[in-house]
C-alpha cells in the first residue's frame, strides 16, 4: 500500500466478525469499516457485545472472519499496532502506588508515542498535582488523570470503553469537552462505547447500535438527521392519521402521542403534529424494537 492509499484507507475494517464463548455466540457477523478522523458511537443495552467488539479491534479477543487495524491483524500484532492505538476502558486501572510524575516518566520509557510534556499541559486547569499519589485521587479525578494519559499518546485511533462510567454529570461534560477541544484532528479517529448516548451525541460523526450481537444501525449523524423524523400529535384523529405513514415506534407521553419515522417525508409529517430529529436514545429506544433498522446500508 502506498502512503497516498494509506491514508485514505479505513483506520478499522471488519468482515464476516463472529465471536463465540463455548457454544454461544455473541457477536453475528459484523461487517463495518471506521474511516479516519471520524467519532464513532458504539452503542447498545447490556451484554449487546460492544466490548467483546472493543476487544476484537484491540487484539485481546480472537475472532472469527476479518477484522484489520491500520491495515493489521490485531491479534497477531497487538504488540506493533498499540503503538499506534490507545484506550481507556471501564476497568482499566492505574498503579495506585506511583505518583502522578512517577506515572508519567514510566509511561515515557514503555510508550514510544507518549509524551510528558503533553500529559503534564492536560493536568493544568484540574486538581490534580504531579506530586499527588494515584491512589488518594477521587475518581472523579483518576478519570481526568486516565484522559490526560491517553491523550498524552499520540495514537490514530483511540478507543474509549465506558470512560465516564460513575463520574458525575460535571466531570463527564468537561471529560468530552476536553476530548474534543484538545485531541480530535482529522488523523485521529474516536470510537467511544457509552450508556448515556445523549451527552456525547453532540461530538459524534457516526453512530452504531449495536443488538445482541448484530449491528441493527451504521449511519453518519447527517444521515439520521435526514432518515429519521419524530412526530408529536396531540389529539387522536392526527395519531390515527399518522400512523397511516407507518411509524417504527410509538408512545404516549404526558397524553400527547410521540411516533418515529424512518424515511417519512417531513412536510406530510408537519401537517399532522410538531416534527423534529429524535434524540440519540430515542432513536435507540425505537429501534431496539424491530428487527434491523437498515439492513442494505448497515455497512
Ligand atoms: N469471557 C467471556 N466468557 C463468556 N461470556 C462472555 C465473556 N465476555 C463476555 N461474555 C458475554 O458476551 C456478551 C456480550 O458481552 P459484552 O461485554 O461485549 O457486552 P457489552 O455490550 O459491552 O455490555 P455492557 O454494556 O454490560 O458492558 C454477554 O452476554 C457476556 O456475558
Amino acid at each position: 500500500m502506498t502512503e497516498a492509499e494509506a491514508a485514505l484507507a479505513p483506520i478499522v475494517t471488519a468482515r464476516g466478525l463472529r465471536k463465540k464463548f463455548g457454544s454461544k455466540e455473541i457477536l453475528h457477523g459484523l461487517d463495518f469499516d471506521i474511516p479516519a478522523g471520524r467519532i464513532y458511537g458504539l452503542i447498545g443495552h447490556n451484554g449487546a457485545g460492544k466490548t467483546t467488539t472493543l476487544n476484537a479491534i484491540l487484539g485481546l479477543t480472537n475472532c472469527q472472519g476479518t477484522i484489520r487495524v491500520l491495515g493489521e491483524d490485531p491479534f497477531a500484532r497487538r504488540a506493533n499496532l498499540m503503538e499506534n492505538v490507545a484506550f481507556i476502558s471501564d476497568v482499566a486501572s492505574l498503579p495506585r502506588f506511583l505518583r502522578v510524575r512517577e506515572l508519567f516518566a514510566l509511561l515515557s520509557n514503555i510508550h514510544p508515542n507518549f509524551s510528558q510534556d503533553k500529559a503534564h499541559s492536560f493536568l493544568e486547569g484540574t486538581d490534580i498535582r504531579p506530586e499527588a499519589k494515584i491512589k488518594q485521587l477521587s475518581k472523579g479525578m483518576m478519570a481526568q488523570l486516565h484522559l490526560a494519559v491517553v491523550m498524552a499518546i499520540d495514537a490514530k485511533l483511540l478507543v474509549l470503553d465506558e470512560p465516564t462510567l460513575g463520574l458525575d454529570i460535571t466531570y463527564r461534560k468537561r471529560f468530552y469537552r476536553r476530548l474534543l477541544e484538545d485531541y480530535m484532528t482529522e488523523e485521529r479517529t474516536l470510537l467511544i462505547t457509552t450508556h448515556q448516548v445523549d451527552e456525547i451525541e453532540f461530538m459524534l460523526s457516526d453512530i452504531m447500535f449495536i443488538r445482541d450481537g448484530d449491528l441493527i444501525l451504521h449511519m453518519q449523524m447527517e444521515t439520521v438527521n435526514d432518515k429519521f423524523a419524530q412526530l408529536v400529535v396531540g389529539d387522536e384523529q392526527s395519531a390515527e392519521a399518522a400512523r397511516t405513514l407507518k411509524p417504527v415506534y410509538e408512545e404516549t407521553r404526558f397524553g400527547q402521542t410521540v411516533m418515529i419515522f424512518d424515511g417519512a417525508d417531513r412536510e406530510t409529517l408537519a401537517s399532522l403534529g410538531k416534527v423534529s430529529t429524535p434524540t440519540m436514545s430515542d432513536l435507540f429506544v425505537a429501534l431496539m424494537q424491530r428487527p434491523t433498522a437498515n439492513p442494505e446500508t448497515a455497512k
